[in-house]
Order: C-alpha cells, then structure tokens, then sequence
C-alpha cells in the first residue's frame, strides 16, 4: 500500500510576470506560488511531504497535447524584447508572455509529470505540483487564460501512454470551465472531465454554449464530459458538496478511474475576485477527501487559478493537509443548497442520464413541463431567498477577506491527534497494531456497571459484555478528549453496546451524535430530543418505527453481484449527515448484516469526512475480517476496495428517492431537484 505525499514547487516558476499594465492579466502574479508555499511551511506541511524535484517537460511530452506550431510559436518567444512579446501576447485571449514563460511552463509541465510518476510508481499514495502558469484554458493550438501547456491534459495522455491507463478521472474545482481541457478529450471516453465553473447564462468568460451542461461529450465521448454551470456568484460550500454528492461522485464510482487527477484552481473559494464566490477553504479538504476514496488513493493535484493570495494559500494547506490524511475539519456554513444550485445539478443529471447507470431511472418529467424554449430549467430570475446572503460585502475587499479568513481559520486548525486510533485489545487487533493505533485497558468492572444505568443495567447479563462496554466507554473518552481521533471495538452484542455508546456520548456532551447501525438494531434509543440521528440499514422495516426526522430505517438487501451501495450513500446517508454536522459519527455492524465488507468500508471510508473525522466503530465480535477492514481504513492504512460495481434497481433508487422527497425540506443536502411550480 503506497503512503506519503509528494509536494513539487520549484522556485523558478515564479520567473514568468507581467511586464505591462493589463488589467485582465494582473491578478496572475508570482506571488500566487511563493506565498502558497510559505503558507505550507508556516503549519509544517512542507516537512511532511515527500518532496519530489520538477522538471522540464520535454518537446515529445507537449507534443502528446499541442500542435509544433503552438509549441514552435512558445519557444520563439524566449528570445523577443517586451515590444515583441506585446505583439505575440496580443494573439491570445488573456495571456502574456515574458522572456521566461517558455521556461516556466515546461518546467509546470514537467512537475506534473513527476507527479504522476510518483503516484503511478507507488513512491507515494498522492501529491499536489504548486505550478505556473497554469494550463486547464490552453488548446492544441492557443494559449488563453493565462495558460500556455495544459499541464493536466499532458498529464492524462502521457498516464495513458505510459502507464496504459484506460479510465483517467479530471475534476476541474478551479471557478472558470476548462474549455482546453474539454476540447481535448471531448471524443475521448477513456478521459472523464468535469468542470464546474461560474456561467451566469453564458455572461462569464470565456462565456462559451459549450460550457453549458448539455456539452456531454461528442461521439465515442458522450457522457464523458460533465460541465456543471454555476449561475449565479455566491456559491458556498453546501453548493459544491450537493455538486459531489448528486453529480460527480456517482459517476465517479461507476467510471471507476484508474487514477484522478483535480486542475484544482482555488480561485472557487472566497475572496477571489474572479470567482466571486463564498466557500471557505475547508471545503477543498471534503473534495479532496473524497477523491482520495477514488483509484486506490492515486490523486494528482494540480494548481489552476486562485488570484486572492491568502483565500489561495489557506485552501492550499487545507488541500495538502487532507492528502497527508489528517482529520478533516467540520466544513462551515448553513447546509443548503440554493435554488440555482439545485437547478443546475437537475439539469446536468437529466443531460446525463442516457449516459450512466445511475442515472437509468433519473426522473426527467420535468422536461415536459418547461417551454421548449429553455428546454431545461433556467432562472430567469428568482427571488433573494432562495440566494445565499455573501458573507463578505464583496470580494474585492482584499483586506476585509484576510481579515474574515484569518478569525475563521482560527477555529478550523486544530492540532492533529499524534493517535489517529484506539482500540481494545479485540482479537485481530494484532494485524493492525502500529504507531498510529493506542491498545486501551480495560476499564475494571464496577465502575462499567456505575457506566451502565438503569434501562440498560438489566441487559448487561454477563461478563464479556461487561468488559466490551468498559474498553468501549474508555475508548469515547479518548475521542471526545481528543486523545485520539477514532476508535475501535467489537462487542458481542453490536446493538447493546451501540445504543449504550450514544447514551454515553450524549451524557459526555457530545451535542449531536450521527449513528449509521447496519443489521437489525434490536433497541433503538429515543432520538426525540434531536441529539442522536440514527440511519439504520437493515433488511426490513424495524417493527412499527417508521422513519422520522431523527431516525431513518433504510431497508437495503446487499446484490450478490457486488456493491450497490453507493446511491444509498451517496445520495441519502452522507447528504443527510452533512445536513445534520454531526459532532461524533458512530458505525456499528449488528448481528447478519445485510450489507457487505465493500458496502460497509464504502460508508466508513466516506463518513469520515464529518465531526472532524471522529468515529467510534463497533462490531459484532464474530466479523474478524470486517473488523480488519475497517480498522485499516480508520488508521488510514488503506483505500477501500469497492467491489464490483452494480447499479441500484429501480426499486432501490425509488425508495431513495421517496425518503429524499418527504425529508428533504429537513436535511436540504437532500435536495437534487425542483419542485415544479415554484
Ligand atoms: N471582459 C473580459 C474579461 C476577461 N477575463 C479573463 C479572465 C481570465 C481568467 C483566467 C483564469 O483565471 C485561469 S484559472
Ligand atoms: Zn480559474
């Protein structure tokens, strides 16, 4: 299993600037790469990371892309006084040339490169290349947007060419659509790009029809090409979560890449005077957390945009923080989607659902009932309260934005548990011993009974349980102190001991508590009170609980084929505990569980994300090897390895889609469609 991440900059890169005044082409400045990397080194990332030397992409590695003429046209400049270089510059939308661009760009080429070698190699799990300038606008024959070598499309073919990858994930997070990118590998399906990018109905540069979200792909490429069009400023961070969560995961656990690459622009994220937009640099830790779970872990990050230096350098360390697998911070904001927001995932999963399987029973009646003229939904224009309210006057404010970022940073940077996880001394437990993993004591017996009270004292008969509930309540200690940052335990009796921790949990001050409990719950507490959520997965109806805001029983019959997990969690069980912002995530696998090790390491893998990863397991003492699963994953020793992939049936995405319907004014992550009428 390969672990570590590579961190390439080199210095040089900062060589290539602006040498007249242009007011489009200021904002990309060198101060970009030296002041992200000096913010990397101010939280002691730098360190951590496996350093990986850049290098310049040879001629044949920009030729796998560019026409020689575009390469030829790049390498005349090196030699040209500022007159020249004017003139040439002037050729291209946005762009600009200096005497050391040529430079800079093979040297951002080759990072990229030495990245995808790293990863492909094994030397390390992931990686981020901090380069300039950047590459996702640059075609076959142009430079544009401040791109010469599209450093990500050069990465693609040579992966294809070199390593005879098949299936390449791009995500494209940076704020403008990387229309490059998608000209590229737009007949190409073994290139799946997806973009998301300020639009405002074709108002936003580089104001393209086909940045719109039925540009699926031409040819053999339909469907490989995903363009989610935002069209309004001011999308946060339940925006870019409901886009993962409804749009790019699902089709990215069906593509199932062999490796992923992000152009990851920052200028996304709050502040940034191009994007306009309010995410908070938490959020990039979610999306990179996510795409970690994808190719066995093999992530290629690749800086794009970002123009606001401290909005940039924050998003960046929160990037690089998540790639080394630290905890991910509680991701900030209200959960909720806007109606533009929602509009535009609808749209993008009715133009694809000729494509995927996911998307076979996609409810596209909403087309009918629209004028044909706008043949999918539009707000022409909606009123303010289905907008977010901008946390910042407006972005141009640089040194109102610092200041914003600087207080809520404070709180999102908490120092890493040197523990990641507890655990009792259960057996199979040696397998996964290690310097990340604390063996707990047992805690002696009269102070559990003091532990367990009343309801459940009469329960506890004998003395195995007795002693799975002390280690257990030792091990919740650790998490809510801190100590640690998860935990595991087996149990004889899962149910018992689950409906005993969230009790414990509660009392401890744990303000909300997420359970996902996957077999037959048996006793389930009372969740009135809001401080518990409970998702139970199991194979019928608990007698006579029906669900409710607070408790959800989702009946699910794991396929025998493989895993066909991934709509219930993607698009139920995280969208509701995202809405819900758990302070404590509990998982426990009861008695004949109904889902399997791939469908369950899929959950644990992807919860993780939430209360600053911290999760306490506990498993019926007989699934050893369920219980290695997932002690791995909560070490972070490996990526979960999914199984086949097996679409849901009919029957299953319609008994999602029902509890989305009646519950998804409560937990708005819900939210994937509109209401017609509204
Ligand atoms: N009225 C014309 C405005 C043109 N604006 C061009 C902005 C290019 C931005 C490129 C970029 O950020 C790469 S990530
Ligand atoms: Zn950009």
């Amino acid at each position: 299993m390969a672990s570590g991440t590579a961190l390439i900059y080199d210095e040089e890169m900062t060589t290539h600037k602006l040498l007249w005044s242009d007011p489009i082409c200021d904002i990309e400045v060198p101060e970009r790469l030296s002041s992200s990397y000096e913010q990397l080194r101010s939280y002691h990332l730098v360190e951590r990371c496996v350093h990986v030397p850049a290098r310049e992409g040879s001629e044949e590695e920009i030729l796998l892309v560019h026409s020689l003429e575009h390469l030829e046209v790049a390498k005349s400049t090196q030699t040209m006084n500022e007159e020249e270089l004017k003139r040439v510059s002037e050729n291209y939308d946005a762009f600009f040339f200096h005497p050391s661009t040529y430079r800079c760009a093979r040297l951002a080429v080759g990072a990229t490169l030495q990245l995808v070698d790293a990863v492909m190699s094994g030397k390390v799990r992931n990686g981020m290349a901090l380069v300039r300038p950047p590459g996702h606008h640059s075609q076959r024959n142009a430079a544009n947007g401040f791109c010469l070598f599209n450093n990500v499309a050069i990465a693609a073919e040579y992966a294809k060419l070199k390593y005879g990858l098949q299936r390449i994930l791009i995500v494209d997070w940076d704020v403008h659509h990387g229309q490059g990118t998608q000209y590229i590998f737009e007949e190409d399906p073994s290139v799946l790009y997806f973009s998301w990018h300020r639009y405002e109905h074709q108002e936003f540069w580089p104001s393209l029809k086909e940045s719109d979200y039925d540009a699926v792909g031409l040819g053999k490429g339909k469907g490989f090409n995903i363009n989610l069009p935002w069209n309004k400023v001011g999308m946060g961070n339940s925006d870019y979560l409901a886009a993962f969560f409804h749009v790019l995961l699902p089709t990215a656990f069906e593509f199932d890449p062999e490796l992923v690459i992000v152009s990851s622009g920052y200028d996304s994220g709050i502040g940034d005077p191009e994007g306009q937009m309010n995410a908070t640099p938490e959020v990039f830790a979610h999306l990179t957390h996510f795409l970690m779970q994808l190719a066995n872990g093999k992530l290629c990050v690749i800086l794009e945009g970002g123009y606001h230096l401290k909005s940039l350098g924050e998003s960046v360390c929160m990037t690089v923080k998540t790639l080394l697998g630290d905890p991910v911070p509680q991701v900030s904001g209200e959960m909720a989607p806007c109606l533009s927001a929602v509009e535009s995932i609808q749209n993008v999963r009715a133009a694809h659902k000729p494509y995927w399987k996911w998307l076979a029973y996609e409810d596209t009646s909403f087309l009918q009932n629209l004028s044909t003229k706008s043949h999918f939904l539009k707000t022409a224009n909606s009123n303010p309260s289905t907008e977010h309210e901008s946390k910042i006057t407006n972005n141009n404010d640089t040194v109102k934005v610092d200041r914003f970022l600087e207080l809520h940073m404070k709180n999102i940077l908490f120092p890493v548990p040197p523990i990641k996880t507890a655990t009792t001394g259960c057996e199979g437990s040696e397998h996964f011993l290690s310097e990340h993993v604390q063996l707990v004591k047992e805690m002696d017996k009269t102070e559990v009974e003091a532990l367990v009270s009343g309801f459940y004292a009469d329960l506890v008969k004998d003395n195995k349980t007795l002693l799975s509930l002390g280690s257990m309540f030792v091990i919740l200690d650790k998490i809510l102190k801190k100590e640690v940052c998860n935990g595991i335990a087996t149990s004889p009796t899962a149910a018992l001991s689950a409906a005993v921790a969230l009790r414990h949990s509660v009392r401890l001050g744990f303000q909300r508590v997420l359970c996902v409990f996957v077999g037959d719950m048996q006793m389930i507490p009372n969740t009135e009170d809001g401080k518990m959520l409970i998702i139970n997965i199991c194979e019928k109806e608990q007698s006579g609980k029906t669900s409710c805001k607070h408790y959800f029983s989702l009946n699910w019959k794991e396929d025998a084929e493989g895993n066909d997990f991934f709509s219930a969690v993607l698009g139920f069980i995280l969208p509701v505990a995202y809405s819900y912002q758990p302070n404590l995530t509990v998982i426990a696998v009861g008695p004949n569980r109904n889902l399997g090790i791939s469908g369950i390491s899929l959950l644990v893998a992807l919860i993780q994300g939430l209360a600053e990863s911290r999760i306490f397991a506990v498993i019926e003492d007989t699934e050893i090897s369920l219980m290695q699963n997932v002690a791995k994953l909560l070490v972070g020793a490996s990526t979960p390895a999914f199984g086949i992939y097996v679409p849901p049936t009919q029957e299953k995405v319609n008994r999602i889609k029902a509890l989305r319907d009646q519950f998804q004014q409560e937990w708005k992550m819900l939210q994937c469609s509109v209401k017609e009428g509204i």
